[in-house]
């Protein structure tokens, strides 16, 4: 008989009322995911016994067997999970099972709104995986001792806004849950319903698995002896770390299974690579990339890393040293024999072994995109999700540029799409005879790519350019000048150079032409004075009468934009106007005087800097022009 001491009722904080609230009365699609988070727990929980007994031999006490456990009670309609893993102290019980400690709880209830309020599917990506107890139970009962303690805990709650806490005598250390079932759920007290929701969810967990098994001796004629009943404890799942079996034994749907277990994912991931190297570096990966982004991708403490294990004990969650920064979004194991058990964080800083097995993860994960890109939807949806992280790639990991340029998708004047689906690969293969470079264009928006006034001459000839408009563009390309042995040019930089595209003719047609314009590009100067680098005439424009161009090594529009933003001092640039001498607007302005001369220089190129996304610094003052000009 246990003794209940030191019984305190407290309130959830408020985030966990909100998501009960959800859990009890809007999830009821995919109810049976409860089994699955809470043995995901106990696993845990053992996992970390493990790892805390490799300095402590003690905690074991006389029970080295992990193990969970899962019973049921038709009658009284519950179900319990069971473990002896680590246990959780008093305090540990109230912060775990009391309050949502994670950032990503707001952003997960955000989530929820709407039709998405139908939709377990969030749940356990956000660390909310204990609650889910409740989309099938209306009571439910925690007792655990921690291994390293005397005394034992009891959490009770019908979910509703508080639950009691006491202390209790408990003989075995680890936890046990037990789901009062509700009237509408009654259904998973079932043997048969039970175990094959184990070997469903939990067949890869290494910890056994076991429920009760009860036989009953038969008599000659086959009846069954009354009160011979003999109930042995039966380990119903695989119970082997999924990731030591050979590939060849390891089915779709356990590698799916095992993704969301360590992913805290619901969906299905879209590829994965499961390999085993043995030779001066001993270790095991299984990577996967997931079908879609978690909440805290672009967050600088957001979790990201592999999962680590040295020798199949569990070490760490996000270890986060095994592969680059844009490639967080990958999920995996890597079990290795290389690392001593008691490596820290810090350690695997430190550590070369670590770093050796870095490049070869970040080779892998790079092949495993490449072969994920031969399946054009499944790399699409990849792309969506993580395409703006990859592209940190070039300038975090100079080593693998390359191939992580074959890996790059762009929009293009091509397809003229905000889909990026365009590899630079597609880009070379439909290069113009003559055109020695790759064409781009960065921009605010897609809109304002597509329609820059830079693009007119490379619409008019055919030639492709790539449509940037992604805020990490401008960072990439200057950090990829080549690929396939072709230097890559932003359109909006410097003289626009169209190889040996444009005939001898037509250049010396525009040099006739230039020359021409000298007195005019001369006066513009004058009576824009400081406000422009240079002005020049230009043959990139068909319908635009001006545009502005920053020199070759300036940083450009779209960059200065983000660190103004972000409030870092950005060095001063001027532009360069260039003026399309075959436009209507120049010849009228090559015959205006004066006043009405500043004034319409000024618009045009008040007009270049808009067209280009700019800001004005003195839009009054261009409106005002404008009026004045179109009024005369
Ligand atoms: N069986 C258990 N034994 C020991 N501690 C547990 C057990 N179940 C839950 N806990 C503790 O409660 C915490 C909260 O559990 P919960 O499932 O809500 O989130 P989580 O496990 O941290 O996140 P996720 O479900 O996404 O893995 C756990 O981190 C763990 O510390």
């Amino acid at each position: 008989m246990t003794t209940a001491t030191h019984e305190e009722t407290l309130g959830f904080q408020t985030e966990v009322k909100q998501l009960l609230h959800l859990m009890i009365h809007s999830l009821y699609s995919n109810r049976e995911i409860f089994l699955r988070e809470l043995i995901s727990n106990a696993a845990d929980a053992c996992d970390k016994l493990r790892y805390e007994a490799l300095d402590n031999d003690a905690l074991y006490g006389s029970d080295s067997d992990l193990r969970i456990e899962i019973e049921h009670d038709t009658k009284a309609g519950t179900v319990t999970v069971r473990d002896n893993g680590i246990g959780m102290s008093r305090d540990e019980v109230i912060r775990n099972l009391g309050t949502i400690a994670k950032s990503g709880t707001a952003e997960f209830l955000k989530q929820l709104s709407g039709e998405q309020q139908k939709d377990a599917k969030l749940i356990g990506q956000f660390g909310v995986g204990f609650y889910s107890g409740f989309i099938v139970a209306d009571e439910v009962t925690v007792r655990t001792r921690r291994a390293d303690a005397e005394e034992g805990v009891e959490w009770r709650s019908k979910g509703e806004g508080e639950f009691t806490i006491a202390d209790i005598d408990k003989a075995e250390r680890g936890t046990e849950i037990i789901l009062h079932l509700k009237k509408d759920a009654k259904e998973f007290a079932d043997d048969f319903r039970l175990r094959n929701l184990v070997r469903k969810y939990s067949d890869h967990i290494e910890v056994p698995v076991r429920m009760p098994k009860t036989e009953t001796a038969k008599d000659d004629e086959g009846n069954e002896v009354e009160g011979s009943e003999v109930t042995t404890w039966e380990t119903v799942n695989e119970a082997q770390a999924l990731w030591v079996r050979p590939k060849s034994e390891v089915s779709d749907d356990e590698y799916k299974a095992f993704y969301k277990h360590i992913a805290h994912d619901f969906s299905d991931p879209l590829t994965w690579s499961h390999n085993k190297v043995e030779g001066k570096l001993e270790y095991t990966s299984l990577l996967y990339v997931p079908g879609r982004a978690p909440f805290d991708l672009y967050e600088r403490d957001g979790s990201r890393g592999v999962r680590l294990y040295v020798q199949r004990v569990f070490i760490m969650d996000d270890a986060e040293q095994f592969l680059p920064l844009y490639l967080r979004f990958v999920k995996g194991v890597v079990d290795t024999k290389d690392l001593s058990l008691n490596v820290s964080r810090e350690l695997l800083q430190k550590d070369p072994q670590v770093d050796k097995m870095k490049s070869a993860l970040t080779k892998r994960a790079l092949d495993m995109l490449k072969k994920l890109a031969k399946d054009k939807e499944g790399y699409q949806a990849f792309w969506n999700a993580f395409g703006s992280v990859l592209k940190e790639g070039p300038a975090e990991d100079y080593a693998n540029r390359d191939k992580i340029a074959d890996l790059l998708r762009f929009s293009t004047t091509y397809t003229d799409t905000t889909v990026q689906d365009q590899s630079l690969a597609d880009y070379v293969s439909r290069m113009k005879e003559g055109q020695q470079k790759i064409y781009y264009i960065i921009a605010d928006s897609f809109n304002a790519a597509k329609h820059s006034p830079h693009l007119e001459i490379f619409r008019k000839k055919g030639v492709e350019v790539l449509l940037l408009h992604d805020r990490i563009d401008e960072w990439l390309m200057s950090h990829l000048t080549e690929y396939d042995g072709k230097s890559l040019a932003d359109v909006a930089k410097g003289n626009l150079d169209l190889g040996d595209i444009e005939g001898e003719e037509e250049k010396q047609a525009q040099e006739v032409t230039a020359k021409a314009k000298e007195d005019l590009v001369k006066r513009v100067k004058e009576a824009l004075g400081d406000e422009v680098q240079e002005v020049r005439v230009t043959h990139r424009l068909t319908d635009s009468p001006a545009c502005v161009v920053l020199s070759e090594h300036d940083m450009g529009f779209q960059m200065r934009r983000i660190m103004e933003a972000a409030g870092q001092p950005v060095p001063e640039v001027k532009p360069i106007l260039e003026l399309n001498p075959e436009h209507a607007l120049v010849t009228r302005l090559e015959t205006a005087e004066d006043d009405r001369f500043g004034d319409l220089a000024r618009i045009l190129l008040d007009q270049a800097i808009i067209a280009e996304g700019g800001h004005l610094n003195d839009p009054a003052a261009y409106v005002k022009r404008l009026n004045a000009l179109l009024t005369a």
